[in-house]
């Protein structure tokens, strides 16, 4: 069974704009009041990887908007999939939503926040939206209908020479050896090639959307998730950029890696220097790169890959302090 794709986006297109209004201004004021206050802030997988009640707040209010309207719809929420929901991706019709990508910029009020919502249908995103809560930019993209901010029509930059581009990464929420080393040798590589800079935000949408709108050539990223650049993948392509994964190989939402380029040619000479490091994905089946029984270095040691997707030993628990 298919659901009629072209039917249900038709109405959740009608309704969208009133949606959007709805939906969006109210999780723009509540992340513009909360963005002063002091923050509660707890942990999740790592000592990096931060939450706050605004957060859940913000989730919760774009869940039960949408679910008011749309009872049947799926959705994979950063914060419920942090509470215990599945994050599988299905042919349902399925919002998936970060409510603040760059929590970390939220905590320390680094002035990049964003609210990113896409909408999936037989696995394929129908329209996604990223919405820079403090530089007030609306990004926006219908599958075949073009990307745009605030209505102004998007391109890339279209750049084919890598060495003039400027590139933008995340450093991410994981802090063990393999994925540091990884992360370090793959920006040493790049800037031996050499280009022009290397750029990081704190906000893989937003860095997606400067790809999408000629402020930056590419992005490249192993660890975020999809809730992360679900909208903004479909931005970028809507653009003219490409998406592809890691290796320049096809790209795959659930897959926690990606390239946004502004072309192919730049995007290639990112996948020839750049190394994955070992990820679990979202949707917990085998990495493409974790085949069973092969190996990787791991603090000076070969490990069987299959001992990198054990549960890791640390408490990856929720600890409560604040900042
Ligand atoms: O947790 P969050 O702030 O929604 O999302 C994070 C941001 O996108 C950050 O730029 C990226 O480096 C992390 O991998 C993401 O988890
Ligand atoms: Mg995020
Ligand atoms: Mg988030």
């Amino acid at each position: 069974f298919h659901f009629d794709s072209s039917r249900t986006v038709c109405t959740v297109m009608a309704d969208w704009g009133k949606c959007l209004d709805f939906g969006v201004s109210i999780a723009r004021q509540v992340v513009l009041d909360a963005f002063e206050a002091q923050k509660v802030v707890s942990l999740k997988t790592s000592p990096a990887d931060l939450v706050t009640e605004t957060d859940q707040g913000v989730e919760n209010l774009l869940i039960s908007a949408i679910k008011e309207k749309y009872p049947t719809h799926k959705f994979i929420g950063e914060e419920s999939v942090a509470a215990g929901a599945s994050p599988v991706l299905t042919d349902s019709p399925t919002w998936i939503i970060d409510p603040i990508d760059g929590t970390t910029n939220f905590v320390h009020r680094f002035p990049f926040v964003a609210i990113s919502i896409a909408f999936a249908v037989n696995k394929q995103t129908e329209f996604g939206i990223v919405y820079s809560c403090m530089e007030d930019k609306l990004y926006r993209a219908q599958r075949g209908k073009g990307a745009f901010c605030n209505d102004i029509p998007l391109r890339t930059s279209g750049l084919e020479d890598i060495t003039k581009a400027l590139v933008v990464t995340e450093i991410g929420t994981e802090r063990d050896d393999l994925s540091l080393s990884t992360l370090t040798s793959n920006i040493y590589r790049l800037l031996k090639i050499p280009i022009h800079g290397i750029r990081a935000v704190g906000t893989a949408a937003v860095d997606m959307c400067l790809v999408a709108s000629a402020g930056a050539d590419a992005y490249y990223h192993v660890g975020m998730h999809c809730w992360d650049i679900a909208a903004s993948a479909l931005i970028v392509s809507e653009a003219g950029g490409v998406v592809h994964d890691i290796s320049g190989g096809k790209f795959d939402l659930m897959s926690r890696r990606v390239i946004a380029a502004s072309s192919r040619t730049v995007a290639r000479g990112i996948a020839q220097v750049v190394e994955a490091f070992p990820c679990e994905r979202d949707d917990g089946l085998p990495d493409a790169d974790q085949a069973i029984g092969a190996l990787t270095q791991r603090d000076g040691h070969w490990v069987s890959n299959d001992f990198l997707k054990l549960p890791c030993d640390k408490p990856c628990g929720i600890v409560i302090e604040s900042v």
